[in-house]
């Protein structure tokens, strides 16, 4: 049996070849690190996607074993810099002065003159950066983009970031996630640990740093918060539309309900995921609900993109907080990604007050991500076939290559609004405290859970 290091190098090894003969169907070489980033087919090819997730989860587990331990603790512990490495740059729009130099690059001493910083601390922050693969030190002090560095130009010229640095994150959702990473998150992430002992009278580290109890997203309209709401907006735009439609179209089976079920979008926002099940199922009545200001926007959103489904009354657009009592009796409630924004008591809270209007035989549909255990998952909703099976020897959630990413954002909710992602257990749990019983999960890159009530 071979070695668990030559495991992990023959992973790496067959599924590099996997991904270039994925290529090969394309047509394409494998994006270089060298060169900015530019959208292919491979982004979406689910081979390539394996392939990918097997090499991450591999060579971080190859790297964990054959570093030094005293260096992967440093690693860990040291990773304030990198975002603290980034929020510099970011901010500073050094991505976007080295565009204008292409693969050349630009040298210390000129970007020191853009930016108005000392050049040798520009070298610093830059080749800390260049040596963990975000930008390339092209000669001694010359910079330039490269593959990752690239994620976060702007849309906008230099010219128009330096007139209106206000607007500078619109249509940049690269560099409008780094922002909010590096700044509201890493200010919140400096408390995480006081928090986990004693949250005092804060619900989330976040709030812990800035002192002030009032959610994110209320702190955002304060006036001089105002630019870190639209970069937050900026950040999140298209994140709704990373999901194939059909977690949506295929949850349940829409067809089968009679003409006239009634189906709430609960926390629905304009309503970008009832639209499609609107189209598709003309014979259901559709609610989209939220907050007043939200729903002033669904009116434009809706009338611009099927304007025929309000004016026949199939789809409407209701301000309701859902905080308060549920005024419609449906057949079907769904909610996408909101639980996650909440502590398990307003969770909780959410989910009572659909269940104190609900029917015997109505529905409960939660789209959320499933936090995948570190180890074999046991929960009897999944299927061997339906749960993560890594290759041995990764970790059965592939590590970094699948179970990073959800961990990372479970922490991220936890840190700016106190909320967090959940196991299939927690979901369980969730339903029993709200009066709901989990029926069934359907896994993917957006899991669906669907209730009923008890
Ligand atoms: C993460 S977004 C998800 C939106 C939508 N479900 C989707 O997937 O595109 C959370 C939504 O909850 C809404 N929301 C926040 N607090 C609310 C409340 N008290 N009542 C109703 N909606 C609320 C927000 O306005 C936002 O549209």
């Amino acid at each position: 049996m071979a070695s668990a290091l030559k495991a992990l190098a023959q992973l790496i090894l067959s599924n590099v070849e996997r991904l270039e003969s994925v290529c090969e169907k394309h047509g394409t070489d494998h994006p270089s690190l060298d060169t900015p980033f530019v959208p292919s087919a491979l982004d979406a090819d689910p081979v390539a996607l394996e392939a990918s997730r097997q090499i991450v989860g591999a060579a971080a587990q190859l790297l964990a074993t054959v570093r030094q331990p005293m260096e992967v603790l440093q690693d860990y512990c040291s990773g304030m810099y990198t975002a603290a490495a980034v929020q510099f740059v970011n901010a500073n729009d050094v991505v976007d002065i080295l565009q204008q130099s292409g693969s050349q690059g630009l040298h210390s001493n000129d970007i020191g003159l853009k930016t108005g910083v000392d050049s040798s601390k520009i070298d610093r922050l830059l080749r800390y950066l260049a040596t963990r693969h975000f930008f390339r030190e092209v000669q001694p002090n010359v910079y330039a983009n490269n593959k990752i560095s690239s994620i976060i130009l702007k849309l906008k010229s230099l010219a128009e970031i330096q007139k209106d640095p206000v607007s500078k994150y619109d249509g940049s959702p690269g560099a409008a996630m780094a922002g909010h990473f590096t700044e509201e998150a890493f200010m919140g992430s400096q408390h995480i640990a006081q928090f986990m002992k004693d949250p005092g009278q804060y619900q989330s580290p976040f709030n812990m740093a800035i002192q002030d109890t009032t959610n994110i997203f209320a702190w955002f309209e304060k006036p001089e918060n105002v630019w870190r709401g639209r970069r937050f907006v900026a950040a999140m735009k298209g994140g709704g539309e990373r999901f194939p439609p059909e977690i949506f179209s295929s949850a349940i089976d829409w067809k089968a309900l009679k003409s006239g079920s009634s189906v709430v979008d609960v926390g629905g926002n304009v309503g970008s995921v009832t639209l499609p099940l609107a189209k598709a199922f003309p014979h259901l009545h559709f609610v989209v609900q939220d907050l007043d200001h939200v729903i002033n926007e669904a009116q434009d959103y809706w009338k611009e993109n099927c304007p025929e489904a309000l004016t026949d009354g199939r789809v409407e657009l209701q301000v309701h907080d859902f905080f308060k009592p549920m005024p419609v009796k449906a057949d079907v409630y769904f909610l996408r990604v909101v639980l996650h924004d909440w502590p398990q008591a307003e969770g909780v809270k959410i989910l009572q007050n659909i269940r104190d209007a609900a029917k015997p035989s109505s529905k409960l549909i939660l789209f959320e991500s499933i936090v995948p255990h570190a180890c074999k998952e046991t929960s009897p909703f999944l299927s061997d076939a339906s749960a993560p099976t890594a290759p041995a020897p990764l970790l059965p959630n592939y590590g970094l290559g699948l179970g990073g990413f959800v961990t990372m954002v479970d922490i991220q909710m936890m840190t700016l609004l106190g909320g967090r992602e959940r196991t299939i257990e927690e979901f369980v749990e969730l339903g029993k405290e709200s009066g709901w019983k989990l029926e069934e999960v359907k896994p993917g890159p957006l899991a669906t859970f669907i209730y009923s009530p008890v």
